[in-house]
């Protein structure tokens, strides 16, 4: 018999021997005996953790879906088609017609709202489908409207138009092909029946024949067109007719395509929208397309009771690219583990993440400083808050040298402060010189602004290659359109401040009496200012020695940033 220790299986089939058990309540009790030793050697030798608010473990944090670039398409509702139908009651075997038209498709409306952050909603959907128009029914029913649609983005969002398609824009350039193809052969008739009546007369003339009356006349003449023969796959015949049937049935001449009068108030093409406030109301931005005309419309007095109607048009198309540039009252611009996340955190009631890491923060933050504690109390006076009650600071992801050159996470964040009143640079003082830290800082926003420059500029000299109907929009196809620049004020000229953190650790004084002294110079002249722009923002150059994990020194910070606030709108007026 095999010893029962070498059986792997052993364990599982006998959990408990005598011996074993025995030697389990031994080890129990030496555990137990020793316990609140172990436990006093382990207070007594472990690191002391002490995590605060401002210093979190990496975990306490909370975060947000975030998505600030997408590509939506939108498609307007198509019109309902038409519909043939006759009355008929007692009495009234053969009534006249009284098919209802098609409903109008659904529009798309775009609205910027506060609450919204982030543009991850939108991209999830990506395809807008707005409701198509019902059909026509018998009884001079009109065709329900198609459901309207109303895309909600954040406020900052930026909406550009990749492309188009417009289903009536192409019909309308049929119908106009048509037209003029039916009037040149009215003409061509025309010119043919004039010189065989000429002919004719001459003929007569030369056989000293009296001219025949109807030559005496204006010279008659046919043009040989047919009807709507073109475009017969914009016809429905009454139910049950087949194809051979709409192939030879005769039917008039498609009436000219039209839009709903909503049509009007669609921004014009290209699309390129700034959602810089709230919206109040939504903006329109594609029409829904008009139903088919019911039989009715073509009842003549040589056709009484048509049996034909038209379909709906096809809705408007569009591809859009939205892009969020999140408005915050103050940017924090910094490097990476400069403590800017700590900061906001020191300043707001926000759970940024905190981490002793590079690239901690992977995407912008937005914190509200409250100015007024709701205690009946404003904590700051009437004259410095002018009426705010509030204001908002964004943090974003650390930026590196040669960032522009998109090393780190690039320099893509900063846009996030490209629309900020206030420019806040967090500085390190304990991670070597804050002055070139501070210059390095300042090289990446100017080539930042740089590039966002030459975009906006290859922006507006876009040309369209795709050009709506002339009768909406009454433009020289040739000639390029201009797209007017984006207004933005350059961010050198906008306020600025300097954060210098860390205050609290050893030796830190001498770099901060140096960076003091720099920006001391820079403010009078005698250095130049670290963006390289001559008309560069100097006004007065506050910096502020700050220890945020303590929560010291940022007191001042709102009162600093009201008054930035406050020149930069003064300068802005
Ligand atoms: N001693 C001291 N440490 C600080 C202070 N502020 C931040 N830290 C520490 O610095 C480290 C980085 O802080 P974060 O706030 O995450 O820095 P960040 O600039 O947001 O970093 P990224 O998001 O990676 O760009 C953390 O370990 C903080 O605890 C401070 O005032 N004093
Ligand atoms: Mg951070």
């Amino acid at each position: 018999m095999p010893c029962p220790n070498l059986n792997t299986l052993t364990p599982f089939l006998y959990p408990f021997s005598e011996s074993d058990l025995l030697a389990a309540y031994r080890f129990a009790r030496r555990i137990a005996s020793s316990a609140p030793r172990r436990l006093h050697r382990y207070t007594h030798t472990a690191p002391a953790i002490v995590t605060s608010r401002l210093n979190p473990t990496p975990d306490n944090y909370a975060t947000t879906p975030f998505t600030d670039r997408c590509t939506i398409s939108l498609h307007a509702g198509s019109g309902g088609n038409g519909c043939v139908s006759f009355v008929r009651e007692k009495f009234i075997s053969e009534g006249p017609p009284n098919g209802g038209d098609g409903g109008s498709g659904g529009n798309i409306y775009i609205q910027a709202i506060r609450n919204e952050t982030s543009l991850h909603k939108v991209a999830r959907i990506r395809d807008f489908r707005a409701g198509r128009g019902g059909h026509g029914q018998g009884s001079s029913k009109g065709g329900q409207r198609g459901e309207d649609i109303v895309i909600q983005v954040p406020v900052g969002t930026v909406v550009r138009e990749l492309s188009r398609w417009d289903p009536v824009a192409v019909e309308e350039e049929l119908f106009w092909e048509d037209l003029k193809e039916k009037r040149r052969l009215k003409k061509e008739a025309a010119i043919a029946a004039a010189e065989a009546a000429a002919e004719a007369a001459e003929a007569a003339k030369l056989a000293g024949e009296e001219l025949p009356e109807e030559v005496k006349d204006t010279p008659t003449f046919e043009v040989e067109t047919i009807p709507g023969a073109k475009r017969r796959e914009k016809w429905l015949l009454y139910p049950g007719a087949n194809l051979s049937t709409l192939l030879t049935s005769e039917l008039p001449d498609l009436p000219r395509p039209e839009r709903s009068s909503l049509a009007a108030m669609e921004p014009r093409s290209p699309i390129r929208l700034d959602l810089d406030e709230p919206m109040e109301r939504p903006l329109l931005l594609a029409a829904g397309a008009l139903g088919g005309h019911g039989n009715p419309h073509f009842a003549k007095k040589e056709m009484p009771r048509p049996k034909f109607a038209t379909k709906g048009n096809g809705g408007l198309r569009l591809m859009l690219h939205l892009e969020l540039k999140l408005l915050a009252d103050v940017g924090l611009v910094g490097l990476p583990n400069a403590g800017k996340s700590t900061l906001l955190r020191a300043v707001s009631n926000s759970r940024a993440r905190v981490g002793s890491w590079a690239f901690t923060t992977l995407q912008p933050n937005i914190g509200t400083v409250v100015l007024d504690d709701f205690k009946g109390r404003p904590r700051f006076d009437a004259h410095v808050t002018k009426g705010r009650t509030k204001f908002t600071i964004a943090d974003i992801p650390g930026l590196i040298e040669d960032a522009h050159l998109d090393k780190g996470l690039g320099l893509d964040f900063l846009r996030h402060v490209e629309r900020a009143a206030v420019l806040a640079f967090v500085l390190d003082l304990s991670a070597g010189d804050a002055v070139a830290a501070l210059k390095a800082l300042w090289r990446e926003v100017s080539a930042f602004e740089q590039r966002s420059s030459k975009e906006r500029l290859d922006e507006s000299a876009a040309i369209v290659d795709w050009q709506p109907l002339d009768a909406i929009a009454p433009i020289d196809p040739d000639a390029p359109f201009e797209l007017p620049p984006l207004e933005l004020p350059p961010m050198s000229g906008k306020p600025w401040f300097v954060v210098a953190t860390k205050a609290d650790l050893e030796g830190t004084q001498d770099n901060f009496a140096r960076l003091q002294a720099y920006l001391n110079d820079v403010a009078a002249g005698a250095q130049e200012h670290p963006s390289g722009h001559e008309d560069a923002w100097k006004e007065v150059l506050r910096v502020l020695p700050v220890s945020a994990i303590q929560g010291a020194g940022v007191e001042q910070l709102p009162e600093v940033v009201l008054e930035l606030l406050d020149r930069g709108s003064a300068q802005g007026t």
